[in-house]
């Protein structure tokens, strides 16, 4: 397959041509954006919410002035894989890597949101079921589909909006409680299932697959499950054996052809989040570039900016070549 590493990544119309798997190069590692907190060891939330009220952001003309500021479309990226791939870890690493830990909420310009707290609100015949085990979590049908629809196109407006908190231990939302997500320049969202819904699948920018061998994903579930969320062990495995695995074979795996990144071995991937963190502060460096300019404003020229002048003319800051 593709060399680079231990990451794969696709086109997107590798599915057309399935020979023309893409290595991906970068030439980005010389950009020194001055946009935003993204680039900088300091200022990014560790934590996946981007919670709490708006407040003005005085680092800059381009650090994040939008932030908070309804308008502001994100850079959507999918990130996808089984049950304790790695998936939230992975967006966690790359929050870290593309900010400041240490940034006031409302300044936070990356956002992760699962899509477990887009879990269908249960019956009370469907709740007693999911205390003893017998619900199917895993299924497509146990999320709301429309709900996760509508929130992605309005966080692509650029809207703010309110998502529901979910409680793993009580397996229901947490009555009245939401996360405000305010406008941000990149919005992760994770879940077991985030391409299964082509409607959904087609409104990311990028799409990422966290890929863990099931193993590893049982013994990294088990003590999470027993530990953070409340079951014991004989309830985990016949969950797992009954449910779990069964619908990840059926509706999670086979998403993983649409995905433009596979990472195998989740967050120890350094590689592989690394071109990931470039590729998006790629993307945020020339959307504001652009904005600027159309507001009016000059670009930074070439010889006064290691944004721009670190660019060659009409050459990508990716770009794909065949793998030898
Ligand atoms: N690379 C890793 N090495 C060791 N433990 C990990 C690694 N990645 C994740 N974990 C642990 O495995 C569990 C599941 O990881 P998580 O990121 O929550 O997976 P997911 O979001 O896919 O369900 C968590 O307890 C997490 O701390
Ligand atoms: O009430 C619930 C809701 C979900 N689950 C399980 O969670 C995983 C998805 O979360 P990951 O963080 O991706 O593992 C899914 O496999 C469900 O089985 C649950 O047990 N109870």
């Amino acid at each position: 397959m593709l060399g680079m590493r231990g990451v794969l990544l696709r086109s997107r119309h590798s599915s057309r041509h399935p020979s023309a798997e893409r290595v991906v190069t970068t030439l980005v590692s010389y950009f020194r954006p001055r946009v935003a907190g993204l680039f900088s060891s300091r200022g990014m939330a560790a934590n996946a919410s981007n919670v709490g009220e708006p407040k003005a952001n005085t680092n800059g003309r381009f650090n994040g002035r939008l932030n908070g500021v309804e308008g502001k479309s994100p850079f959507l990226i999918g990130v996808a894989g089984g049950t304790a791939s790695g998936k939230s870890t992975v967006c966690k690493r790359i929050m870290e890597k593309l900010g400041q830990v240490d940034v006031e909420n409302a300044q936070r310009q990356v956002v992760s949101i699962s899509q477990d707290s887009f879990y269908k609100e249960l019956t009370p015949a469907e709740r007693a079921k999911a205390e003893r085990g017998q619900y199917n979590f895993d299924h497509p049908g146990a999320f709301n589909e429309d709900l996760i629809y509508q929130t992605l196109k309005d966080i692509l407006a650029g809207k703010k909006c309110d998502i529901p908190v979910y409680d793993y231990r009580t397996n229901s939302r947490c009555e009245g409680q939401f996360i405000t997500i305010y406008p941000a320049d990149v919005v992760l969202f994770e879940g077991i299932l985030v391409f299964y819904f082509p409607e959904i699948r087609d409104l990311f920018h990028m799409k990422l697959f966290v890929d863990t061998d099931s193993d590893t994903r049982l013994a990294r579930r088990v003590p999470r499950d027993i530990n953070e969320r409340g079951r014991d062990l004989e309830q985990v495995l016949n969950q797992y054996m009954n449910y779990v695995k069964p619908a990840f074979e059926e509706f999670c795996l086979p998403t993983k052809k649409f995905a433009d990144v596979i990472i195998p071995r989740g967050a120890d991937n350094i590689v592989a989040i690394d071109l990931i963190v470039q590729h998006i502060r790629e993307f945020v460096v020339n959307r504001n570039q652009d904005q600027m300019r159309n507001e009016g404003h000059a670009s930074p020229s070439p010889a006064t900016s290691p944004v721009h002048g670190a660019r060659r003319p009409n050459t990508p800051d990716v770009y794909f070549k065949r793998p030898h």
